[in-house]
């Protein structure tokens, strides 16, 4: 342990502070010593490379044979060839002119009317970065006021359809998938259809693809066939997880009111920053250091995000995807077994410090905290609560307190601070992390740019509905009642748990199914069908 001389030293010594964007990152707090850094720094001097390379438009993605674009978006001068230069120039072009004629009223309702709010249909990359940007930088009376639909929950979709009401006539829809065929997205999608031709609306009117637009999509092939009102690109090169600063964030954004531009020039001057080949003047790799020595480079801790900021509440969801789909990869580069990721988790401080922060005090040590500290209070000057106090003071202090106070008790932590949320800052936090997620999964050796684990569970989810198919038309077809044993002896007795949860949840929406017998013993439960 340091006293707070020794610390103060140490603050100095390894003090990253960007002047354009007035940021800083502290890594004081995380104990390693010189010669840790020492000895990782051959493996920086490859991921700077690797990292390089990948920016130079290499196959940076080998599982899926792609390059990796994301950072082309924020400067298309370093985009590859003159096609791609083009594309990225062209898609911002046609986001910023779309979103001047929804405000201005040149694009309109049918009826004519002003466009006054905006229902998002997305999920993943095509939501959690939306959701981040929006609450972090939407203001009190937006031009378009935003609604979500992230998921196939009857319930969530019923809420947001509800929140929306009676304005729904004057609601733009963003239906967003780089794939085009995720499930939720589709569901999401029909059912606010529904929502529109029950009011006597023609969803076309309303509704805009953000997707990749060829024949891999078929939400782009929708959007074509029923002429939707706009269409917008999604490219290869850009995954999901990063396609904040891509159509699928910059569009909805846009449309909000917030200035995309000011998103993309944060993010292309802390690109500047983080191309830097040296991990003391690059903040990224600096983060990149922090996260390998405190989970020794195999993620053995988890990665808590507290922004004291309630704007940037939703960060810690948005960094969970960025960071764990990236990292946590069954297999590394060179096909070894690794297992390799870091948990991400958080929500905001002061408030979590209500919640959990005694575990992370006094109990098991198996994470480090990264403070978002936002320097500026509010617009404005704030009461004093008692002489020479505002309530920002107490949110500082109780910042830097909690910091102290695990750090004392041998806990790791980095800082992070800025002057402001504002779309600058927004944009470069987005590429302070993408970049260190970059560097770092060059670190371990991994693909930072595939998704393979996500496949599995889209595959169970389709076997589980064709069970269901199988076992209505069984239920159907036989006249007399069945056990949940019979059934599954007609259709798969393997999958009989499966068969009898199914009946369950169908039984539960009122689907013509009715379980009769004692519920603690489902296999001899009676299984009777009505229309
Ligand atoms: O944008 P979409 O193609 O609909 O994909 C939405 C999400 O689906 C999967 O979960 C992928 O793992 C995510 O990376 C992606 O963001």
């Amino acid at each position: 342990m340091m006293d707070n001389l020794q610390l103060w030293q140490r603050y100095q010594d390894w003090l990253y502070y960007h002047e354009g964007l007035g940021l800083y990152v502290d890594i004081s707090r995380m104990g390693f010593d010189d010669d840790f850094y020492n000895n990782l720094q051959p493996k920086f001097v490859d991921a700077f490379e690797a990292v390089a390379k990948l920016e130079q438009g290499a196959i940076a993605n080998p599982d899926e044979k792609r390059m990796v674009g994301h950072y082309w978006l924020r400067n298309a001068d370093i985009a590859p060839n003159q096609e791609i230069k083009k594309e990225i120039n062209d898609s911002l072009t046609k986001i910023k002119a779309f979103a001047t004629d929804i405000h201005s009223g040149k694009i309109t309702t049918p009826n004519g009317e002003k466009f006054t709010d905006l229902l998002s249909i997305g999920i993943g990359g095509s939501a959690l970065g939306p959701q981040f940007v929006s609450s972090a930088l939407t203001t009190t009376h937006p031009p378009l006021k935003i609604h979500f639909i992230d998921n196939t929950d009857p319930a969530g979709i019923d809420r947001t359809l509800a929140e929306i009401g009676d304005k729904l006539k004057t609601t733009l829809v963003l239906v967003i998938s780089k794939s085009g065929g995720t499930p939720e997205t589709r569901n999401g999608m029909l059912e606010a259809k529904k929502a529109y031709e029950d009011k006597g609306l023609n969803f076309s009117d309303y509704a805009v693809a953000i997707t990749m637009m060829d024949s891999s999509s078929k939400l782009y092939k929708v959007a074509q066939e029923d002429k939707w009102l706009e269409c917008f690109a999604m490219f290869d090169w850009v995954g999901g997880r990063t396609s904040e600063l891509s159509a699928v964030g910059l569009l909805p954004a846009a449309l909000e009111g917030i200035d995309i531009q000011g998103m993309l020039d944060g993010a292309r001057e802390m690109d500047i920053a983080t191309r830097i080949p040296d991990v003391k003047k690059n903040p990224a790799a600096l983060l990149a250091l922090g996260w390998y020595y405190a989970g020794n480079g195999k993620g053995e801790k988890d990665m808590v995000i507290l922004p004291y900021k309630d704007s940037l509440l939703l960060f810690s969801r948005y960094l969970q995807q960025l960071v764990m789909e990236s990292l946590g990869k069954e297999e590394d580069l060179d096909g070894n077994k690794v297992y390799q990721g870091i948990a991400v988790y958080g929500n905001k401080g002061s408030t979590d410090q209500h919640a959990y922060v005694q575990q992370l005090r006094e109990g098991v040590a198996n994470f480090f905290v990264t403070f978002i500290e936002v320097l500026k209070d509010r617009a404005g000057n704030s009461l004093e609560l008692e002489p020479n106090t505002t309530s920002g003071d107490y949110l500082s202090g109780l910042l830097q307190g909690t910091r102290k106070a695990l750090y004392d008790n041998g806990r790791d932590s980095i800082t992070v601070t800025v002057n402001e949320v504002s779309p600058k800052i927004v944009g470069a936090l987005i590429a302070l992390y993408e970049r260190a997620v970059s560097i770092y999964a060059y670190l371990i050796n991994v693909n930072a740019y595939h998704q393979p684990g996500v496949e599995a569970g889209k595959k169970a989810a389709a076997s589980i509905l064709d069970l269901q198919q199988k076992v209505l038309e069984v239920v159907k077809s036989s006249n007399n009642s069945l056990t949940i044993t019979d059934i599954a002896s007609k259709v798969d007795g393997q999958e009989i748990e499966a068969i009898y949860k199914i009946l369950r949840h169908l039984e539960a929406n009122n689907r013509g199914i009715t379980l009769k017998g004692d519920r603690t013993m489902p296999s001899k439960l009676i299984v009777n069908y009505h229309q």
